[in-house]
């Protein structure tokens, strides 16, 4: 039976909510609607810059001490606020969507320690806007020893089913975090993150230019990549290892610049994201003939050369160029999840997140 679902994302790179609609059974990608967007204001921004830091401290999973509490609230409002505009705008009513997915926002990701944690109040989401709600998708692949993420390669394989062309295909998706989705004909399906995406490119764009991110990657198209850095950076033990594997948003926010310019600042993280995300390659079966770049870096013209660099022969291209949606594609996927999970089907396999065996995966909130 075909549902209509819809995904609800909020990144890494802490930017806003997209939302999109799909219909799908889980499998099929039957059609797929509009999406929209709700960005934080820059007190949601700084909220969620404050659970970050706190949620380090987490005792346990559900605990929601001091700025934690409040972050959780605005999430929900936000997502709760996003909907009901989409909504009004595309004059879709409650009784028109069999299922919501809700990400919520990742505040603290460590699989090994069986810690994963999404903030935003699912039980409160599915009261405001009246539809029933998937949510918690994360838990149960890393309660059973899984990394609890990438989960949007299921996603990937079946819009890449509709692709006729020849593997290995990778798509990549660079948001706050970059992870990549290995399709090789309908039965390889290999997953992991690879390293930095657009956050510490962002992070460096607001301390010295007071901006949110490297426009086009323009700032970074005029400085010069501090080479011994980006190799120095690479010796952290994260990238030899093979798939599966995830991070946390701030696993590599240690790592700081030497005393450089802006623009010399931006080249040199945007080469080290390109040259970890090449990284990969080793560590996969085949070499991919083809990539597919999605997320929010796919608009990062620097970005984008850099990685052709590195990844010649093979073609290089964003996912908007196939008609696929860039900045909805991980909305889209979470409604595919919340398809997938109400059906009982494995959001996640060994090769994608280490769990032992296929794992469904996430809860319902009901109104
Ligand atoms: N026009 C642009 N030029 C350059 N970079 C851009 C542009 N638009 C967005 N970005 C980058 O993309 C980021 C947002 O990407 P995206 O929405 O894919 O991230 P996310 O969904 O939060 O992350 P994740 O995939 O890690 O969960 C911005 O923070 C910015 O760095
Ligand atoms: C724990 C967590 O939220 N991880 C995110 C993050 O952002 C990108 C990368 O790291 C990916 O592993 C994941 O998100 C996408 C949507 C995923 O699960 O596929």
């Amino acid at each position: 039976m075909m549902l209509t679902a819809l995904g609800l994302m909020s990144g890494t790179s802490l930017d806003g909510v997209d939302v999109a609609l799909i219909e799908t059974d889980g499998r099929l990608v039957k059609s797929i609607g509009p999406s929209g967007y709700r960005a934080y204001t820059s007190h949601e921004r700084g909220l969620l810059r404050q659970a970050l830091t706190e949620a380090v401290h987490l005792p346990q999973r559900d605990a929601r001490p001091g700025i934690l509490r409040e972050a959780e609230r605005a999430v929900t409002l936000a997502h709760a606020e996003a909907v009901a505009a989409f909504n009004a705008q595309h004059r879709i009513s409650c009784q028109d969507i069999d299922i919501v997915g809700f990400h919520g926002q990742t505040v603290l990701h460590r699989p090994v320690q069986k810690m994963t944690v999404q903030i935003g109040d699912a039980a409160a989401l599915a009261r405001a806007i009246r539809i029933p709600v998937m949510h918690d998708f994360r838990a149960a692949d890393v309660a059973a020893g899984g990394q609890g993420a990438p989960l949007v390669p299921v996603y990937h394989r079946a819009l890449a089913q509709s692709l006729e062309r020849e593997g290995p295909i990778v798509v990549v998706n660079i948001g706050g975090v970059s992870n990549i989705t290995y399709i090789d004909g309908p039965d390889i399906l290999i997953a992991c993150d690879t390293g930095p995406g657009n956050a510490l490119l962002d992070d460096h764009m607001f301390r010295t230019m007071s901006q949110p991110f490297d426009c086009e990657g323009r700032m970074a198209a005029q400085g010069a990549v501090d080479v011994p850095w980006v190799i120095r950076a690479l010796e952290h033990p994260f990238f030899a290892l093979p798939p599966p594997k995830s991070l946390d948003r701030n696993d590599f926010a240690s790592l700081v610049l030497r005393d450089m310019s802006p623009a010399d600042g931006a080249a040199t993280l945007t080469a080290f994201t390109a040259e970890a995300i090449a990284r990969i390659v080793p560590l996969l079966p085949k070499e991919p003939k083809s990539w597919i770049v999605a997320g929010g870096g796919a608009r990062n013209l620097t970005m984008l050369r850099m990685l052709r660099e590195r990844l010649q022969p093979a073609t290089v291209e964003p996912a908007e160029s196939l008609g696929w949606a860039a900045d909805a594609l991980e909305a889209q996927a979470f409604g595919f999840l919340a398809a997938r999970g109400l059906k009982g089907l494995p959001l996640s396999y060994p090769a994608t997140t280490g769990v032992p065996m296929p794992m469904t995966g996430g809860l319902i909130a009901r109104p």
